[in-house]
């Protein structure tokens, strides 16, 4: 049987955050107030966004949250012309005399980027490297000479300045990773970049334990055996936090014990694990090398507890 907390309910959202992560917050914190844009970098499921959303949360301020994708621009970001307004009065009051007044307005809607700047809102702009960097430029007035130029747009301003209580909180995955564009140094050197690698294995068990309630002890099984599916992978990074979070909650949800020797925990781990750990090993035939490697783990598993 999965064993449980006795006294801790099922948590499905929140941080848990461990020494380091305080601390980690409280120092961003302490830069963002300073006026200084925070960056988080790491690979894949680390716990960037979780950080960032957490982090501007403490600001008590509006949030405005920005996913970058190559397809983002500045019609996103600033905002855009959405269609047109017309008014008609026609006026045949008297019969012999007929007027006609017309008058047509365009639209406007403020972009997401363009609120929170005049409004001080703190922006995540979430995995910004997937946007390209000519659309990232805009950062570049915004943090330098706190403006937000509005060129190509129509508007009669040529800029708006940025309100004294927005901040930025970037996210991004290193460069190497598919579709992600490499950043201008000149935005970088205006950011403080803080790297967030994966979590030590007992790190990891303290997450998952909050988050569904299992007994930490057992958690850790969990995070130990991802750990060493992900140790096999080479380039691509293997499975993440996030694979032991979905093991963790399914062994909770449908009471299934966490043992290396029970038909329905490996084939879980063979679900969640087996594609990610295939696309990361060298081998003839990946998805048996992934499976084979599993199940070696799987059997350790029941060695070393
Ligand atoms: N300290 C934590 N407490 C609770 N849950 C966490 C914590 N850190 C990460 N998680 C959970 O782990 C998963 C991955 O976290 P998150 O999305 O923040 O990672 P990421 O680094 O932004 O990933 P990606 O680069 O893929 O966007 C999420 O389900 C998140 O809720």
């Amino acid at each position: 049987m999965t064993v449980l907390k006795n006294s801790s309910k099922t948590k499905t959202d929140g941080l848990i955050q461990d020494e380091d992560t305080k601390q980690l917050l409280a120092r961003s914190l302490r830069y963002l107030k300073a006026g200084y844009p925070i960056h988080y970098t790491g690979p894949t499921g680390a716990g960037k966004t979780s950080l960032a959303l957490a982090l501007a949360k403490k600001r008590r301020r509006p949030v405005m949250l920005i996913h970058g994708h190559h397809e983002l621009d500045n019609k996103d970001l600033i905002g855009d012309f959405t269609g047109y307004t017309s008014k008609k009065i026609v006026d045949n009051y008297v019969r012999s005399v007929y007027k006609k007044d017309e008058t047509v307005h365009e639209t406007w809607r403020d972009g997401r980027l363009l609120e929170a700047v005049k409004h001080g809102y703190t922006l995540v702009y979430d995995e910004f490297t997937r946007s390209k960097p000519t659309t990232n430029n805009l950062f570049l007035s915004i943090l330098e000479e706190k403006i937000l130029p509005l060129y190509g747009l129509k508007k009669t301003e040529p800029f708006v300045p940025v309100h004294p209580d927005f901040r930025v909180i970037f996210t991004s995955n290193p460069e190497e990773y598919a579709g992600v564009f490499k950043t201008q140094d000149a935005l970088l050197d205006r950011v403080i970049s803080i790297i967030v690698d994966y979590k030590d294995q007992e790190h990891e068990a303290t997450i998952a334990a909050g988050k569904f309630g299992l007994e930490e002890s057992q958690a850790k099984k969990i995070t130990t055996l991802v750990s060493t599916v992900r140790e096999e992978c080479t380039g691509e990074s293997g499975p993440s936090l996030r694979a032991s979070l979905m093991i963790a909650k399914l062994v909770v949800e449908e009471g299934i014990a966490i043992d290396g020797e029970n038909e329905e925990f490996k084939q879980l781990c063979l679900d969640i694990l087996g594609h990610q750990l295939s696309r990361c090993i060298d081998a003839d035939q990946p998805m048996k090398a992934a499976e084979e490697r599993i199940e070696k783990a799987l059997k350790q598993m029941n060695v070393s507890h």
